[in-house]
This record gives structure tokens, C-alpha cells and sequence, in this order.
């Protein structure tokens, strides 16, 4: 059994709530945390990871509060944080037989278990080389190896795509689906392109608060009839459009300009039309413009 109950999670600095009231119950597979900067993920991140102590609220692991458990519950919980820092003169090798060291594994198992990884992550073949020498998608892919070191059953990657190109995010994420199956993956990023993918559920945070979470077929569902497309020639329309309502998208065309936009109310043009719901309509609709699109 792998069950994570959070309840009523709230973690305070003076009268300023970084998460308020938090309540999710996660179970084997990949979750994806988005939110724009400041939302809260990396608070509930850690507190997940007992690195922030909830003010009110607790997280039960298989049905014990963590606190109970504590020396325990780490060793089940591998978590890589936003900043991954990594020793650039080691090699990987010699840098995961370290962190092996330090996390108290024997020398024998820890290498066996690392050449394991170095082949999952796919750096078996330059594990003898410097990280510095290292893309940024290798770096993360040492960062999740030693993530894996100990076999943990809970696994939380604070935006571990950032700085990615897209090939390196999709290796990331193929990775990741194939590591999920008997364990809870916490994965937070403001990318959608990282969760449409591999995330079993999204949960949406939004100063502080869940305000959505659900499957990506459930999130689209709820997006149904909110979605339209409007064609203009009106720079007076398009110029209220744009004023009025969160704009997904705008094309210009020869004879035209394409809107898309997202509403929670009915929309007063005659010219526009229902679309179907897309993920990337989704950030608009819950947050803002600014990381929309993939970077
Ligand atoms: N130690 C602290 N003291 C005071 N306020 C804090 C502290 N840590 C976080 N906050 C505030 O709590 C809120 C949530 O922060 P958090 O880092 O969890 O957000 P986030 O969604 O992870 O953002 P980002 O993507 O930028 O890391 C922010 O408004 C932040 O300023």
C-alpha cells in the first residue's frame, strides 16, 4: 500500500498563508502540481518531504501522521528541490556513490543499485566523465538517480524540468512514467506541456488554496462551453475582446484576426463559436497569460 492523506494542510508566516487548507489524498502514479510563481507547490513540496512543518494540518502515510513515523517516513521519500546542486569535478558515478555514503547505504549494494540507475536514467555510458561537462537535461537525470538511490516509495521534483530543452523533457517524462508504477510521484512545474502527458491527476494551486484537481480528462470536461474562437475584422471588437476576456490565443490573418479565449460566462458576439477544450487552455482559464505557453 503507497497513501498519502493531506489534511487541511496550512502552513503560515506571520498573517500570510503560504497554503491554506489543503486537502488530497494521493495514491500510486504521477501527480502534476501547477501553479504560477508564489502559488504554494514548493511549501507543500516540502512540507510533504518534512522540511516545512505544517502550522495546522497533517499528512497521514499509510495511515500514521508522519510526525509519528518520522525516521521511517524519510527513508521512504526522495526529493530533489528546485536548486539541484551538483558537484561538477565528480563524475556521475563517483558522485552518486557518494550521495549513497551519505544516505547510509552499503558500498556493495550502493554500487550495484547505482550502475542499476546510471542504466535507467541512460548515463551508464558516460558515468566515468565530469557532471560539469554535463547538459542541463543530464544533470537532471543525475538528480533523479540519486533521487532513486534508496528506493523511495514517495518521490517529489520541484519543477524539475526548468532549463530543459524539449527533447530532454520528453526523455524526463518518459523516464518518470516508467519509474511510477508502485510509487507516488509529486512532480510541480508551470509548464502544461510537463503533466498533459504523464500526470494521472493534476492538482491546480492558486495563492495558496486547491482549486482544481482532477484527471486530464476531468479538468477538460469541467472546461466544456468555456472555450471559444472569434474571427474579427472590428479593431473596435477586438480591442473590447481583449479587454474583457482572458485570451488564450490571437492570430492575425490577411482578412482576419483569430481569437481564442477562455470564459466562464456566455460570450455576447454572434461570431463566436464553442471549441473544444485543450490543456493549454486550461492555465489560462484557472490563472494568467504569463507562462502559458512552453518556454
Ligand atoms: N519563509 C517564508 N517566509 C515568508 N513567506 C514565505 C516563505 N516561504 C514562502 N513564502 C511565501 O509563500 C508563498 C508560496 O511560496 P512557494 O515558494 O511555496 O510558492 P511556489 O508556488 O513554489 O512558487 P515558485 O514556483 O516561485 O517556487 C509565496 O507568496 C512566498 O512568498
Amino acid at each position: 500500500m503507497n497513501k498519502l492523506e493531506i489534511k487541511n494542510l496550512t502552513k503560515s508566516y506571520g498573517n500570510k498563508n503560504a497554503n491554506n487548507n489543503i486537502t488530497i489524498t494521493l495514491e500510486n502514479g504521477v501527480y502534476g502540481l501547477l501553479g504560477p510563481n508564489g502559488a504554494g507547490k514548493t511549501t507543500l513540496m516540502k512540507q510533504i518531504a518534512t522540511l516545512i512543518k505544517p502550522t495546522t494540518g497533517e499528512i497521514i502515510y499509510n495511515g500514521k501522521n508522519i510526525y509519528s513515523i518520522e525516521d521511517e517516513y524519510r527513508g521512504v521519500i526522495g526529493y530533489l528541490p528546485q536548486e539541484f546542486g551538483v558537484y561538477k569535478n565528480f563524475s556521475a558515478k563517483s558522485f552518486l556513490q557518494y550521495i549513497a555514503a551519505l544516505k547510509g547505504l552499503a558500498k556493495r549494494e550502493a554500487n550495484k543499485k547505482i550502475d542499476e540507475l546510471l542504466n535507467v536514467v541512460g548515463l551508464y555510458d558516460v558515468r566515468n566523465k565530469a557532471i560539469g561537462k554535463f547538459s542541463g537535461g543530464m544533470k537532471r537525470r543525475v538528480g533523479i538517480a540519486q533521487v532513486l538511490l534508496n528506493d523511495p516509495k514517495i518521490i517529489i521534483l520541484d519543477e524539475p524540468t526548468a532549463g530543459l530543452d524539449p527533447q530532454e523533457r520528453t526523455r524526463f517524462r518518459n523516464l518518470l512514467s516508467a519509474i511510477s508504477k508502485d510509487k507516488i510521484i509529486i512532480l510541480s512545474t508551470h509548464i502544461i506541456s510537463d503533466i498533459e502527458s504523464i500526470a494521472k491527476e493534476t492538482i491546480m494551486i492558486k495563492d495558496g488554496e486547491m482549486i482544481m484537481k482532477g484527471s486530464h480528462r476531468e479538468i477538460l470536461s469541467d472546461m466544456n462551453g468555456k472555450v471559444y474562437r472569434i474571427r474579427t475584422n472590428d479593431e473596435n471588437q477586438l480591442a473590447e475582446i481583449q479587454s474583457k476576456y482572458k485570451v488564450v490565443n490571437l492570430q492575425r490573418g490577411i482578412d482576419f484576426t483569430e481569437l481564442r479565449i477562455v470564459s466562464d460566462e456566455a460570450i455576447p458576439y454572434v461570431n463566436a463559436q464553442v471549441m473544444e477544450p485543450k490543456f493549454e487552455d486550461v492555465y489560462m482559464f484557472y490563472f494568467d497569460l504569463e507562462n502559458t505557453k512552453e518556454v
